[in-house]
């Protein structure tokens, strides 16, 4: 569609979404500074799928499987080509400017964050477990993870409430002090969704399978309270730290917009066992960042800036363990890749890392930082190559930090 091209939402992207149509939310797709409503594509006669497109969000589109949404593809390129043969209804073509603000794009089922960055994983094996190795020896036998909270997954745009919760006592045996967090983080993530019908329970998706259940991904910010994760963690992991909210893009990103931005995965040593082995390019090279305006200014800065393309662990390899003892994958469940982090100073995903714990503060937009403060700001953003050499956007996640609700 004209004016779409360099804007990250061209021809090779469509990635899908949920605006509002009169009042009542319905499927899309962006196209450049505008929504297709999906609805009345569907309704014309103009998409495959039985009764997905009159859902109130994606879910039963996911549920479609991989076909259906190769085939919703081919004809929603095919509408908006310059040189297709069919056109979008009359009033399909909504400016987003018209549509309300960012709406929860799918219902989450399951969530799982995962832990699959080697230099994440190193700086905070470092910081919780000081006296210890960085890495325990499960890390690189298989892809660690946590089960989160579906139900506080949240849109992008969504104010988070600064949490409340027991932190460490002040010294052995004292009684732990409860109030609002004072090392509330972010972390910066990439996550998958998967589709389909639901695998049966006690089966196993194998890694290979992986491209036929992953519908897309979208940008996570896994907030997470450092002062109760570390109280709270041992022995079963993150708990109340980390579920009071997480937020992701309201686009989310087909895998097939991402064919350009296929990288190999870096090698694994020593080697994964069987079920965890995949061929094929499984990386994706797309480039992060973190963006934060300190409160009480409107100021922007790019505190960190990291490539997707060396996670240890990959998303069949992430489906494959997830999997493996016979838990059931369903349409809508979210798994996110774990905190993105490089090797250098300024590429860590996280503000504990990026301050070494909250002892070295860092300066972002002329204020002094270790955690965030009630009113900043912060955003994440992604992009990639297109099959087309256009930019691939992913869509930002944002949120604001409000005092205790
Ligand atoms: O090492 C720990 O105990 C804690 C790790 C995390 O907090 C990170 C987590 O949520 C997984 C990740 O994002 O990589
Ligand atoms: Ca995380
Ligand atoms: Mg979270």
């Amino acid at each position: 569609m004209a004016g779409a091209d360099g804007s990250g939402y061209g021809l090779s992207h469509l990635p899908y979404g949920v605006v509002m149509v009169d009042g009542h939310p319905v499927p899309a797709v962006r196209i450049g500074d505008h929504a297709l409503d999906l609805r009345a594509c569907h309704r014309a006669g103009l998409l495959p799928g039985v009764v997905w497109a009159e859902h109130v969000d994606l879910t039963m589109l996911m549920m479609e499987g991989a076909d259906v949404w190769a085939g919703v593809r081919a004809a929603v390129t095919d509408l908006l080509s310059e040189d297709g043969s069919q056109r979008p209804p009359d009033g399909a073509l909504v400016p987003l400017a018209d549509v309300a603000a960012p709406t929860m794009p799918f219902t989450v089922a399951d969530y799982v964050d995962f832990y699959s960055s080697l230099h994440h994983a190193t700086n905070l094996g470092r910081l919780f477990r000081p006296d210890s190795d960085p890495l325990l020896p499960n890390w690189r036998h298989l892809p660690v993870g946590y089960h989160g909270r579906a139900g506080t997954v949240v849109v992008s745009g969504t104010p988070i409430h600064r949490p409340v919760g027991q932190q460490r006592p002040p010294q052995p045996g004292a009684a732990p002090p409860v109030g609002p967090s004072e090392r509330l983080d972010i972390e910066l993530e990439v996550g998958f969704v998967t589709g389909g019908l639901g695998t049966p329970l006690g089966t196993a998706v194998p890694a290979s399978a992986a491209g036929d259940h992953i519908f897309g991904i979208v940008l996570v910010n896994d907030w997470s309270a450092r002062d109760i994760q570390a109280w709270e963690y041992q022995p079963l992991g993150p708990f109340l730290g980390k579920s009071f909210a997480t937020s992701i893009g309201p686009w989310i990103t087909p895998l097939a917009a991402l064919e350009a931005a296929r990288v190999a995965p870096p090698e694994q040593d020593p080697p994964v066992s069987d079920y965890l082995r995949v061929d094929g390019k499984w990386s994706f090279d797309l480039s992060l960042e973190v963006a934060i305006t300190p409160a009480g200014t409107t100021t922007e800065e790019v505190i960190s800036r990291v490539s997707f393309a060396d996670m240890y662990w990959t998303m069949p390899q992430q489906l494959a363990h997830a999997t493996v003892n016979g838990a059931t994958i369903r349409a809508g469940d979210l798994f996110a890749s774990g905190t993105v982090s490089g090797p250098e100073r300024g590429t860590e995903g996280s503000l504990i890392e990026l301050t070494m714990g909250g002892r070295e503060p860092i300066t972002i937009a002329g204020v002094e930082r270790t955690f965030l403060q009630d009113g900043d700001t912060v955003t994440l953003r992604g992009s990639c190559e297109g099959v087309d050499g256009q930019p691939v956007v992913l869509a930002e996640v944002t949120g604001t930090i409000l005092p205790p609700g």
